[in-house]
């Protein structure tokens, strides 16, 4: 399981969490809803240490993590999926994943499978990622998280900006992810998506967590006055 144990979280001296208790358990989705400024990239970047937090605010199976960089908590099995893609522009689509495989774990998505399943990326797999369209440097983003093969997978706005048919792919591939059994933390602005994609979720606002629940039986009146802060 990972959780977090009343994390803190600043940027210098302004503080963007506020004692943040929350997990994510194997095999689990669990979305993480608020509007802008929430403090959910935040709790993402805490988790995999690009925002400094003490070891013991971060779990994984009991044991504190921390604070330890992103590469140590890929080796781990916690991917994060950042806002922004951060593709290498000047590799193909196949050598973004390619990269990625050899420095993550060994596990069953390979390139090779992604292509096999997914043949709407096989079809630009030799383009470079800068020639693609939202959606498929989106899927592409993705899909380098996946062949590390990790058991958590951070999703920070998957969907931000794509078309409707671009955010059926991306679900779609996620959805085959969910079903292999890896556990999802997912920040979505579109809160409908998000209660029907996950089977827990957390509202945040200002950093602090105001409501949580099944996402299955969600008051989406109360889900919307949580996110609004109203
Ligand atoms: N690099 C940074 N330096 C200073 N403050 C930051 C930085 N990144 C985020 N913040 C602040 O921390 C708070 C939480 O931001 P965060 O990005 O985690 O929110 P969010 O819920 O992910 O919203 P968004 O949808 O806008 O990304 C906000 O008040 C934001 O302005």
């Amino acid at each position: 399981m990972l959780r977090t144990d009343r994390l803190d979280a600043y940027y210098g001296l302004f503080q963007a969490l506020f004692g943040f208790t929350f997990e994510v358990r194997p095999g689990e989705t669990v979305a993480l809803i608020g509007s802008n400024g929430a403090g959910k990239s935040t709790l993402l970047r805490s988790i995999v240490g690009s925002v400094r937090t003490r070891p013991d605010g971060v779990l994984l199976d009991g044991r504190p993590v921390g604070g330890d960089p992103e590469r140590k908590q890929l080796d781990r099995g916690i991917a994060l999926v950042p806002e922004g893609r951060r593709l290498f522009p000047s590799l193909t689509v196949r050598e973004n994943l390619q990269l990625a495989m050899r420095n993550g774990r060994k596990g069953p998505w390979t390139v090779e499978r992604l292509m096999k399943e997914f043949p709407v990326m096989d079809a630009f797999q030799h383009r470079p990622a800068t020639a693609l369209s939202g959606g498929q440097q989106q899927l592409v983003a993705l899909s380098r998280a996946l062949v590390c093969n990790p058991d958590y997978l951070l999703c920070d706005e998957i969907s931000l900006g794509l078309s409707p048919l671009a955010v059926n792919e991306v679900y779609e591939l996620l959805g085959r992810a969910r079903r292999d059994g890896l556990a999802v933390v997912l920040v979505e602005q579109n809160v409908k998506r998000a209660l029907s994609e996950s089977e827990r979720f957390y509202c945040i606002q200002k950093g602090r967590v105001v409501l949580e629940g099944s996402s299955e039986h969600a008051d989406h009146a109360q889900v919307a006055q949580a996110y609004f802060g109203i």
